[in-house]
């Protein structure tokens, strides 16, 4: 029987495999470079710096470590660094004293034979090192990111890994740093790796019902069970779907808007909070026309700050342009700080909330989208120290009582007095807007992976749609949700499939 059923199974699964396997290798070719080359580059800054570090890696790494260093790799400790004259090969010259590593293969970042020098970094010395390494035969300069499309190809990296390799290389703060590294060791990787797995003991328990059901080789409960795991696997990827784009947020900057009447002190805040006079301030109502962007850091979490033109009805044709980009920014922003003059507060403490209330429904936009740009705003009362102690103490009382407000915050950006207590709310919401990059499942982080894991969603969904009709469309939505999340981690399974229908299929029957 077992012979029976793996020669049958072959034959539809080689199907499957087939199917698979050529997407991989069009992957592999895309690059269009020879793996059989030698490459080189320099791995540090450009420019003079203390040390530069210059990264071989290749099939002629052992004749370059023998030409430059004068060492027999075959003698050489692995990944040891050694401190060796480095001469030019051609003319014997010496051109640095310095360390050389010997990262044999696969146990190298790329997989492949590797070396590392470690010199001066000094202009001249720089290029004397990666022109005697260009004179050696089979290898050249490497094109961008080509060690990191070897460590991929070699399978060192999946293509998520990479992705978070190179946000921890542009990773400019704490959260974002951190959200790289988890991303770099694998985590959203290997979410997505999982799902895979459950995906393919899906595909291979409806396929070989397929082929098995009417010899009644196979239990009827098969498919029930292949029913609940793929719903749940759904709803897993639509939650983690519905993550309200923290990780693409973290990792692109959330986008905070300051906007507002004129006069308001809008750009006043701009300037507090980047720390230089980064916008124009002046008595004058309307002086911000363009939007002013600049980039800050609050307690970890990059924002990308928008100062923007005073609302108001105006004559001026340039102004007018102002107010609609400003009214642009609010639709598409993640933030909106809503400035306001405490001066025109109201003198009855009692009407503070109805006039706050009016304020924000005339700057936010209305329709669907409301709550949720009600949720995402910040109310700033700029000015405080122009109101009586007594009018600050009644509209701070104001504010504290009142129902259905966004965080409120009287504050002076003349004076500080207030800014503390809005530095924190305003931290709250970026802090949520992120979400904690190191607790609870990793967040997706580029819209590639949002795409991906939609139509992930919609094949799933027509496995249900087919699932009674016809069992070979039904497996087919399964196969395409597997192919979807196999384009996230530029692996597509394929081999498994095999696997999975030779231990649940054929060995225990
Ligand atoms: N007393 C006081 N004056 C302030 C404060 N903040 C800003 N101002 C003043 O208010 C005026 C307007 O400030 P801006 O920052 O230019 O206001 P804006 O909202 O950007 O104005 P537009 O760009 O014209 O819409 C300037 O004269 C500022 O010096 C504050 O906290 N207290
Ligand atoms: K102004
Ligand atoms: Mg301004």
């Amino acid at each position: 029987m077992f012979q029976f059923i793996s020669g049958s199974l072959w034959r539809r699964t080689s199907f499957i495999v087939k199917g698979l396997r050529g997407k991989q290798s069009k992957n592999r070719c895309s690059s269009g470079l020879c793996d059989a080359d030698t490459i080189f580059a320099l791995s540090s800054g450009h420019g003079r710096c203390g040390v530069a570090v210059v990264r071989v890696s290749g099939p002629a790494s052992g004749l370059v470590l023998s030409s430059l260093a004068g060492q027999t790799h075959s003698r050489t400790a692995p990944r040891t660094a050694r401190l060796c004259n480095i001469i030019n090969p051609r003319s014997q010259e010496l051109l640095d004293r310095g360390l050389v590593l010997w990262f044999p293969g696969p146990r190298s970042f790329t997989g492949e034979d590797s070396v590392e020098f470690h010199i001066h970094g000094g202009l001249a010395v720089i290029s004397g090192v990666l022109q005697a390494l260009g004179s050696l035969p089979g290898v050249r300069p490497a094109e961008a990111g080509e060690f990191t499309r070897r460590a991929f190809h070699a399978g060192k990296l999946d293509l998520t890994e990479v992705e978070g390799l190179g946000d921890l290389i542009h990773a400019e703060t704490e959260a974002q740093r951190r959200q790289a590294l988890r991303q770099m060791a694998g985590d959203l990787g290997r979410l997505y790796l999982d799902w895979s797995q459950r995906l393919i003991r899906c595909l291979a328990h409806v396929e070989a019902y397929i082929d098995f059901s009417e010899d009644e080789l196979i239990e009827d409960g098969v498919l029930n069970q292949v029913d609940s795991a793929v719903s749940k696997l759904q709803t897993e990827v639509e939650r983690h779907l519905r993550d309200g784009r923290r990780g693409e947020r973290l990792r692109s900057g959330v986008q905070v808007v300051i906007a507002g009447n004129t006069n308001a002190g809008k750009s006043s805040l701009l300037n507090v909070l980047c720390q230089r006079p980064a916008a124009i301030v002046s008595p004058v109502a309307g002086t911000t026309r363009d939007v002013v962007e600049t980039h800050v850091d609050i307690s970890g979490f990059p924002v990308l700050l928008s100062d923007t033109a005073g609302l108001r009805d105006t004559l001026d044709s340039v102004e007018r342009e102002g107010v609609r980009r400003a009214r642009e920014r609010v639709e598409q922003a993640d933030l909106t700080l809503a400035v306001l003059d405490a001066v025109h507060l109201p003198r009855t403490p009692g009407g503070v909330p109805d006039f706050l209330l009016a304020h924000l429904g005339a700057l936010l936009p209305g329709g669907e989208g409301r709550e949720e740009a009600w949720r995402r705003s910040l109310l700033v009362l700029n000015k405080s120290d122009l109101l009586t102690a007594e009018h600050a103490a009644e509209v701070q009382s104001a504010l504290d009582g009142a129902q259905g407000l966004p965080p409120s915050c009287l504050l002076s950006c003349q004076t500080g007095q207030g800014l503390d207590g809005f530095m924190e709310a305003l931290e709250k919401q970026v802090k949520t807007l992120c979400g904690d990059p190191l607790s609870g499942a990793p967040s997706l982080t580029q819209a590639r992976h949002r795409a991906h894991l939609q139509q992930c969603v919609e094949a799933l969904a027509q496995y249900h749609h087919y699932r009674d009709l016809d069992l070979a469309l039904a497996a087919e939505g399964v196969r395409l949700a597997l192919t979807s999340l196999g384009r996230i981690t530029g692996k597509v399974g394929a081999e498994e499939i095999l696997d999975v229908i030779f231990r649940d299929f054929c060995i225990g029957k």
